[in-house]
């Protein structure tokens, strides 16, 4: 072929590609005539035995040389994409920064957690006796802590493991807390319990195994009261958003998200803390986002450094857990600190930079 033959051959070509892209847009505009048709009928845009019928009329019809099937391709392609110019705008979740540019900060006991300096919860992973939450509670509060963690109700992978004290528990945190000067951040299981909890905590915890508990998320959603959402052990970061959508949804608006780890064949952590999520979340979304140190290493030895390193990628908080004698405690004995340790923990956070010096709680 000639030099002169292709420019002649491309010359053609451009003229092709503009007329296709004329018919194209004319198309198009047909398409968006009979999307407002439908929006106003209330009709489903999506009409697959109208698209079975041009379709197999073009293969009727097909001069070649494309063989069949690429002509269904192509023209798919072009009813997908007509699709797209039919469909209603996205519709943006409500707890998405898209929606909302400004942080949303959630205040508990004076505490404010979203508001730019980093939060402590603290306490045992389960509430056990009076001696225990006394013990905690007065140890804590040594450190200016003001926001006390621990399970009433407790999910366990077990049945024949301890399944903590129920509403007993709740008066026995809600007590220790009000002594101290304290808030109560407890989890609760059942949507029947949600309202009951009201008058116990002041954060209501939804774990991990219930992240995607519709029902209970749909109660939580109905009160007025912050919410802690921890991410589920097997979620995406977008499941956990959609659940958290569920309580927003419903009016109640502070939620407080929780990154706790994920399950990977990792064996050295209980769970792998997924740190990216934290910088993700922030930026997919207005609401607080916290990391669970505790239940996502599932060990002591590093506690520290993955503080500050939750911290550094810009967490608005920590869980820690926390228990007066640990080797006896009735659940995770291997994972709690001991006061002493959570001492000295808070010691090289403060000693790191990421954490305000903390001044006693003056009890109430
Ligand atoms: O004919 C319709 O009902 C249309 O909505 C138009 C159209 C098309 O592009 O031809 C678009 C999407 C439907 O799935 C089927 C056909």
């Amino acid at each position: 072929m000639t030099r002169e033959r292709l420019e002649e051959i491309r010359a053609q070509l451009d003229e092709i590609n503009l007329e296709i892209l004329e018919l194209l847009s004319r198309r198009a505009e047909l398409v968006q005539e009979i999307g407002d048709l439908k929006k106003r009928k209330g009709t489903e845009r999506f009409d697959p035995i109208r698209e079975k019928e041009m379709l197999d009329r073009l293969v009727a019809a097909n001069p070649g040389p494309f063989d069949d099937s690429t002509v269904r391709h192509l023209f798919k392609q072009i009813f997908q994409a007509s699709l797209g110019l039919m469909e209603e705008e996205k519709k943006e979740l409500l707890v998405s920064r898209k929606k909302r540019t400004e942080d949303t900060v959630i205040e508990v006991n004076g505490v404010r957690i979203g508001g730019g300096q980093p939060v402590i919860i603290a306490g045992p992973c389960s509430v056990e006796t009076p001696e225990q939450m006394d013990a905690v509670g007065a140890g804590l509060q040594q450190h200016g802590i003001l926001l006390l963690r621990g399970g009433a109700y407790k999910p366990r992978t077990s049945p024949y493991d301890f399944q903590g004290l129920g509403k007993k528990g709740l008066e026995l945190i809600r007590k220790t807390a009000d002594k101290y000067g304290m808030a109560v951040v407890s989890e609760i299981v059942s949507p029947s319990d949600i309202e009951m909890s009201l008058e116990y905590v002041d954060v209501i915890q939804i774990g991990a195994r219930n992240m995607q508990n519709f029902e209970l998320l749909k109660e939580a959603g109905n009160v007025r009261k912050p919410v802690l959402l921890k991410r589920g052990m097997s979620a995406t970061i977008e499941e956990l958003l959609f659940a958290a959508e569920y309580i927003v949804s419903r009016g109640n608006t502070e939620v407080i998200l929780c990154e706790r780890g994920i399950r990977t064949y990792e064996k050295a952590t209980r769970n792998t803390l997924d740190i990216s999520a934290v910088p993700i979340l922030k930026q997919e979304s207005h609401l607080p986002v916290i990391v669970d140190i505790t239940h996502s290493t599932g060990r002591k030895d590093i506690l520290l450094p993955i503080a500050k390193a939750a911290l550094a990628v810009g967490a608005d908080g920590l869980i820690v857990e926390v228990h007066p004698e640990p080797s006896v405690a009735l659940s995770d004995a291997k994972q709690q600190l001991n006061l002493p340790q959570f001492a000295q923990w808070m010691e090289g956070l403060k000693a790191s930079g990421y954490l305000p010096k903390q001044e006693p709680v003056p009890v109430k």
